[in-house]
């Protein structure tokens, strides 16, 4: 898969690009059936399009939603599972978000032949929003490009489709089990390792800390994981929250993982961590002795967990 960010990279594409458009926040299976659609036609590439910034983080910050993903990185990691030839990650700027629908598909074909266009079955883009589905039927035609819209995906749950409002609200339930259903694969925390305060070695769980960037959160509390570092798989119990028996001063929001096995030395390793499913809610401890124990506890638990999971 090749990333380019901008029109004038994508100059260097000459064959005709079938481009999945849309932000695909989580990258859920309703995204994966706009994107796998796009890959149907043998005669082009299959591309996928979408932005480095929320379109509603840029236009109206106060109704931006808490994103599902860390970052562009994270989210290219999880595009590429779908094996599409070429991502195409656009900075969404203001004067972006001004160009009308017809100027943006003019500028995209200008720098690479348009094969067709997927989107889902609500997609609107363009200044005024006035990219829908009617204009792309439309533009196809005159253009000479096919179109494809993706139907929602249901989700099982009541009469709702598939959607990152619905697993962000699913998150926020910390129903792990079924945010892994709707995701099509397991909701991740990914980041470096950063030093913490090197306490955890001394009471014989050592904790790999990653700085958390993900808006969309499941609880604060306690999480079987699962992670890889160079190849290998460990299994492992995390802390996602701020440590309140710590009483640090500025705590900074940590998923702290001790991964069952030794990792060897993970500072500065960029980890992508499953959290697979929830133990319990943070909790502010009378003692150190007593959250020792509680950890020891909750290790158990987290092996218990995996036992059941036969993997
Ligand atoms: C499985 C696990 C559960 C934890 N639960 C809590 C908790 O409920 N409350 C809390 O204040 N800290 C909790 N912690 C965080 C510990 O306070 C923290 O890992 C410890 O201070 C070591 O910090 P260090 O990595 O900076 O050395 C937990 C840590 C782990 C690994
Ligand atoms: N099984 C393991 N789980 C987590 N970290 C491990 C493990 N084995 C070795 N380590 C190393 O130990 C470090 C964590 O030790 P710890 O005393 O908790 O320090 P810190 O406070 O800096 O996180 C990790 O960042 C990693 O480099």
């Amino acid at each position: 898969m090749k990333i380019l960010h901008s029109f004038e990279e994508l100059r260097e594409i000459r064959e005709p690009v079938y481009w999945a458009m849309g932000f695909f926040d989580g990258v859920h299976r309703g995204h994966e059936s706009v994107i796998l659609a796009a890959r149907r036609f043998p005669e082009a590439l299959c591309g996928v399009l979408t932005f480095e910034e929320h379109p509603a983080a840029v236009l109206r910050p106060d109704k931006a939603p808490p994103l599902i993903v860390a970052d562009a990185e994270q989210k290219a990691r999880l595009i590429e599972r779908l094996k599409p030839d070429v991502l195409l990650v656009l900075p969404f700027t203001p004067e972006f978000a001004a160009l009308p629908a017809e100027e943006f598909l003019r500028r995209l074909s200008l720098a690479c032949p348009i094969a067709g266009i997927s989107v889902g079955e609500n997609w609107q883009f363009g200044a005024g929003r006035t990219g829908n589905i009617d204009f792309l039927r439309e533009q196809g035609k005159r253009m000479g490009f096919g179109v494809s819209f993706a139907s929602m995906v249901p989700s099982g749950i009541g009469d709702r489709p598939i959607s990152s409002t619905l697993i962000r609200e699913v998150l926020a339930e910390g129903d792990m089990e079924q945010a892994r259903f709707l995701l099509g694969h397991p909701y991740a925390i990914e980041g470096k390792v950063v030093h913490g305060r090197q306490i955890g070695r001394t009471w014989g769980f050592p904790t790999a800390n990653i700085k958390v960037r993900n808006g969309a959160l499941p609880p604060f509390g306690v999480f079987c994981i699962r992670t890889e570092v160079d190849g290998r798989v460990f299994d492992g119990v995390a802390n996602l929250g701020r440590r309140p028996t710590m009483a640090e001063e500025h705590p900074p929001l940590l998923l702290e993982c001790h991964l069952f096995g030794d990792a060897g030395d993970l500072y500065g390793k960029r980890l992508s961590v499953d959290l697979l499913h929830f133990l319990r809610g943070e909790r502010k401890f009378e003692s150190f002795d007593a959250l020792k124990a509680q950890i020891g506890r909750d290790c158990e638990a987290a092996k218990a967990f995996f036992a059941r999971m036969g993997a």
